[in-house]
C-alpha cells in the first residue's frame, strides 16, 4: 500500500468529521474516494497531505513528503501570473532539480501550450483546474491527492480533466474524492465510499458492482411490447420487468449468464422482432444508493 490509514479520527469540535477510517490505497491505482457533501472527503485527503493534524489514528505513507501532491478543489493563482510562471514556479519549488523543459511537457500535456504566455486571471475554470493539474505534476510525485478535480466544470471541462488523470494510470498512484458517480466510475479502478465519516466499502470497483444491484438487460423490439413482457415476467429467471416505453424493455434477471443463454430463446417463443439487446451493467450510482440509504 502507498497510503494507509488505521482508525483514523478527525473531530472539530465535538464533531466527528472522520470516525475510524481504515483507508488502503494500492499502489498505482487510481482511487476514488466518494461520498456526499460533509462525508469527510476533504478533511480525510487533507490529513494525507499533511495539512491537518488527525484527532486519532495512524496515518502510514510510503512516499516522503515531497513527493506527495495535493490539489485543492478551488485552485488559487496569483491572476498576474502567467500559467507557464505557475508551472515553472511550482517546479522550482518542489522539484527545482528536474529539467526546465518539464514545464512545457506538462503544460502541453494539459492542453494549455496556447494559453501558456496568458495571464491566469483571464483563464475558464476548466483551465485553471488543468493549471492546477499541470503544477501538481510538474514535479513528478508519486502519489496525487486531488480533491474534486472535476466537479465544479461544465461536460466538456470535466472530459479534459477525466483525460489528464486517466492519462497519469501508471505513472503516480492517485487519490481523487468526488460526489459525481459517473466520473469515478470512469476513471478510478479502486473505491471508498465514504459516508459521515465511516468508510461503507473500500475495494476494486468492479467488485464493489458485481453482484450488488440487479443485472438487467434492454431489449428493444419491434412488435408491441406488453404481450412480451407478460411473457417474460412468467420466466422464474427474470426478476423483473418494466416496459419503458412502447418498443423498451427493462428485463432484470438474476443472473446475466443465465440470461444470456435463456433470454434469446424466450423471445424467440414470443415470436418477438428484436432490433437490441443489452445487458446493462450495474452502475456505481444503484449501488451507491443502496450502500447509503
Ligand atoms: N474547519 C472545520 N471546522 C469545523 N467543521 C468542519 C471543518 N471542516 C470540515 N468540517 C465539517 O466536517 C465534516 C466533513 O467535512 P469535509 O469538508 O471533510 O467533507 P467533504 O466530504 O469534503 O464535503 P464536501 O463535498 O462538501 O466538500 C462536515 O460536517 C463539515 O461541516
Amino acid at each position: 500500500m502507498i497510503a494507509e490509514t488505521q482508525g483514523l479520527e478527525k473531530h472539530y469540535g465535538a464533531h466527528p468529521a472522520l470516525a475510524g477510517v481504515d483507508l488502503a490505497v494500492p499502489e498505482g491505482t487510481v482511487y476514488g474516494l466518494v461520498g456526499p457533501n460533509g462525508a469527510g472527503k476533504t478533511t480525510l485527503l487533507a490529513i494525507l497531505a499533511g495539512l491537518r493534524r488527525p484527532t486519532s489514528g495512524e496515518v502510514r505513507l510510503a512516499p516522503p513528503r515531497g513527493r506527495i501532491a495535493l490539489l485543492p478543489d478551488t485552485p488559487q493563482f496569483e491572476p498576474w501570473l502567467t500559467g507557464r510562471e505557475v508551472v515553472a514556479l511550482a517546479r522550482r519549488l518542489v522539484a527545482p532539480g528536474l529539467p526546465a523543459a518539464r514545464v512545457d511537457r506538462v503544460l502541453a500535456d494539459a492542453e494549455l501550450t496556447g494559453a501558456a504566455d496568458r495571464r491566469v486571471g483571464g483563464y475558464s475554470r476548466g483551465m485553471l483546474q488543468r493549471l492546477g493539474l499541470a503544477a501538481t505534476v510538474v514535479g513528478e510525485p508519486e502519489l496525487l491527492l486531488l480533491d474534486e478535480p472535476a466537479s465544479a466544470l461544465d461536460p466538456a471541462g470535466r472530459r479534459e480533466v477525466l483525460d489528464l488523470i486517466a492519462s497519469l494510470r501508471g505513472k503516480a498512484t492517485v487519490v481523487l474524492s468526488s460526489h459525481i458517480l459517473a466520473d469515478v466510475q470512469e476513471v478510478c479502478d479502486t473505491v471508498g465510499i465514504l459516508r459521515e465519516g465511516r468508510l461503507l466499502f473500500q475495494g476494486g470497483l468492479h467488485d464493489l458492482l458485481v453482484g450488488r444491484a440487479v443485472p438487467a438487460y434492454l431489449v428493444r423490439l419491434r412488435s408491441p411490447v406488453g404481450r412480451v413482457a407478460d411473457r417474460l415476467r412468467a420466466e422464474e429467471w427474470v426478476a423483473g420487468v418494466d416496459v419503458l416505453d412502447d418498443q423498451r424493455l427493462r428485463v432484470s434477471v438474476h443472473s446475466l449468464a443465465a440470461a444470456e443463454g435463456l433470454l434469446p430463446g424466450a423471445l424467440a417463443a414470443c415470436e418477438a422482432r428484436v432490433i437490441s439487446l443489452y445487458p446493462q451493467a450495474a452502475d456505481l450510482e444503484d449501488v451507491f444508493l443502496e450502500l447509503t440509504s
